[in-house]
């Protein structure tokens, strides 16, 4: 079975692909591709250079995550065009992965995508958890974590299909307000309940 793995930023997607890997499933993780496919040298890095110009360069020609970050979740467009230079090949990697650990004899795969819903990845896996909270404790997550103010941690999270809406679309949900072992307890609940485990 492939376990698609969504919910919004900080709503506790790591957490539970954490659990799900003490539970001994394998975990493929879209942000860790989308790092990987803007290395130097990777066209989708020339393609940003090509839309954003050579200033969205740090010194050392590594990408200014944070100044593309403070251009792309305050205007719509700007986020549309990177999305369609890093979203293919992100996929593409993602499949190959998937692909190598069913080859590789494992029965279940998980792909953690945090925009599994907005971008209609359905279609990738079987099932989807949605790990949800609500607005006020995601965005006071989102704050303490990365410290770059309300502000910041709202148009994030504006920029993505809200958590209440995501909710509807998953075959479960894992509550993440409570405590973190709360979490991996329901975690651990849905893959007995999924025959998994
Ligand atoms: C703009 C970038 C450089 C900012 O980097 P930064 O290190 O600050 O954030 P990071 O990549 O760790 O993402 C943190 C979270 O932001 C959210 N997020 C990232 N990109 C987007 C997007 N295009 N739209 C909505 N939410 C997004 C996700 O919830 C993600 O988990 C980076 O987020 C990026 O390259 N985004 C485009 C690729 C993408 O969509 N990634 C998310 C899933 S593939
Ligand atoms: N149950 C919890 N109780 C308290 N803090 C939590 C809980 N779950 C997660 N956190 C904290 O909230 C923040 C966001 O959690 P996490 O990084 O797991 O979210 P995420 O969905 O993976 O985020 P992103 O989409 O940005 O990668 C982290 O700082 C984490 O330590």
């Amino acid at each position: 079975m492939v376990i698609g793995l969504t919910g919004g930023i900080a709503s506790g997607k790591s957490l539970v692909a954490d659990a799900l890997r003490e539970q001994g499933l394998p975990v493929i993780d879209a942000d860790v591709i989308s790092r990987e496919v803007v290395e130097p040298g990777e066209p989708a890095l020339e393609q940003i250079i090509e839309h954003f110009g050579p200033e969205i360069l740090q010194f050392d020609g590594t990408l200014d995550r944070k100044k593309l970050g403070s251009v792309i979740f305050n205007d719509t467009e700007k986020r549309q065009v990177l999305n369609q230079i890093i979203h293919p090949a992100v996929r593409q990697r993602m499949m190959t992965k998937r692909d190598d650990l069913v080859r590789e004899g494992n029965e279940h795969v998980v792909l953690d995508i945090p925009l599994l819903l907005e971008n209609n990845l359905n279609f990738l896996v079987d099932r989807v958890i949605v790990v949800y909270v609500n607005e006020a404790i995601q965005k006071r997550r989102l704050v303490e974590r990365d410290g770059r103010g309300e502000e910041d941690a709202a148009a994030r999270i504006k920029s993505q299909m809200p958590l209440k809406e995501k909710r509807d679309l998953a075959d479960a949900v894992i509550d993440n307000s409570g405590t973190e072992q709360e979490t991996k307890t329901q975690v651990n609940e849905l893959l007995h309940q999924w025959k998994i485990k």
